[in-house]
Formats: structure tokens, C-alpha cells, sequence
């Protein structure tokens, strides 16, 4: 890996981060995000670090097996993203987010834990899909890791409970726009309770998943 691709990437990390915080999609220091790089390492974001005001050379690179070799202390939640990623090797990027609809979704006692959102449009059910919940954990507890990891191989996105969407994608492009394709739908959701929203039906949600792949 060049040191051009390491620079790209991290201005990549630092620019949607910015874009996200600057549109309300997380606050303060919360959410975190992360690139699988071509040597086996990964470049995250800091822990307790501003998505806005990322500075990319401060953004932390671990190498394969882990360790930091540099940049401020990785997120928290650096477990639960190499736990996504060792059960996605066709994920390249993953983005957690406190972003408030799907916050909001999370902290619902009624919804279906295998799958939070019913696919109420064609995009999301091509960005997002199903979206299982994961029981609730604290923040940065090691054990979130083999919760998601029996969820991740099946599905690109999950639902921490009372916390937020963990979402990967093959890029990160990718993954920040099925990102904010499920923070709408979960605002559409939301906006939809108690009228019996028509959704798609399962034929129509089965001719999607054929005709558009996800990774
Ligand atoms: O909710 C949390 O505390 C973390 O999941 C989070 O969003 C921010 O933690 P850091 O990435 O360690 O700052
Ligand atoms: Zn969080």
C-alpha cells in the first residue's frame, strides 16, 4: 500500500466525516468509522474524537495484527469493527453513527429484533436490508463483538439497541451512503407509526435482493 493510498483514504475518512456530523448524523465526539487498507491493517477514528473536525493524520492505523503503529488511541469500538470485518472479507469500510431516527428505532420496545425496519422503499432494501438488533451492550464492552459477529456474515448492517446503526459497505463511499439510506428510512418509519404503511411485499423485496446485490 502506498503512502498516496494511506493519505487519500484518511482525507476520505476525515470528509465524510465532517460531511456527516455537519448534516446532524451524529454530535459531539459519538460514532466512529473505518477502512480496511490493502496491507491488512485498518485506519480508524480516534477514540473520543469529533467526526467533524477529524485530523487525518492523527486518525489511528493498526496493523494485521492490531496493534497501533500510529495516530491517537482507535475508537472504543475497534473490536466490534474487526469483529464485522473478520466475517465480511468483502467489506471495505464500516461507519457506526448515534444518528437520532435509527437511535430513536433502537430504543423501540414493539419492533421485529430480526429485523427492525420493514422495507418500506426499493433503496433501502438495495442499501440497507434486513437489519437484525443486537441485545444492548455498554459501549466498548468486548462481548458486543461476538453479538455482532453471529449477525455480520448475513447482514451489512445491524441495530445496537439504545445506541445506533453499525453499518459496513465495500467502500466507505458505499458505506456512508447506506448509512444515511437507513437513517431516512428510519425516519420514514417513524413518521409511518400507527398508519399501517403499505410495504413491499416479499416477492417484490425477493426481485430486489436478485437484481441488486449488495456486498
Ligand atoms: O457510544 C459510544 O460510546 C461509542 O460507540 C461511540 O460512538 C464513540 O466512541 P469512540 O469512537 O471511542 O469515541
Ligand atoms: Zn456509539
Amino acid at each position: 500500500m502506498s503512502v498516496h493510498d494511506d493519505n487519500r483514504l484518511r482525507e476520505q475518512i476525515a470528509m465524510f466525516g465532517q460531511s456527516l456530523f455537519d448534516r446532524g448524523l451524529t454530535m459531539g465526539s459519538s460514532g466512529n468509522i473505518s477502512v480496511r487498507l490493502a496491507d491488512g491493517g485498518w485506519l480508524m477514528t480516534p477514540t473520543n474524537a469529533c467526526l467533524g473536525r477529524l485530523d487525518p493524520a492523527r486518525i489511528s492505523r493498526l496493523d494485521s495484527e492490531r496493534r497501533l503503529l500510529d495516530g491517537d488511541r482507535p475508537t472504543k469500538e475497534s473490536f466490534l469493527h474487526l469483529a464485522v470485518y473478520g466475517e465480511r472479507p468483502q467489506s471495505g469500510a464500516i461507519v457506526h453513527l448515534h444518528s437520532t431516527h435509527s437511535v430513536a428505532v433502537s430504543c423501540l420496545p414493539e419492533i421485529d429484533p430480526g429485523d427492525c425496519i420493514p422495507p418500506l422503499t426499493a433503496y433501502y432494501v438495495m442499501r440497507v436490508g434486513k437489519l437484525p438488533l443486537v441485545p444492548y451492550h455498554m459501549p466498548g464492552d468486548p462481548t458486543l463483538g461476538d453479538a455482532v459477529r453471529g449477525l455480520a456474515g448475513k447482514h451489512s448492517a445491524v441495530l445496537l439497541a439504545n445506541h445506533g446503526p453499525v453499518v459496513a459497505g465495500k467502500s466507505l463511499e458505499a458505506a456512508v451512503y447506506a448509512t444515511e439510506e437507513l437513517e431516512e428510512t428510519a425516519r420514514l418509519f417513524l413518521l409511518l407509526r400507527g398508519q399501517n404503511p403499505r410495504c413491499l411485499s416479499d416477492a417484490q423485496v425477493a426481485e430486489l435482493e436478485a437484481r441488486f446485490l449488495r456486498d
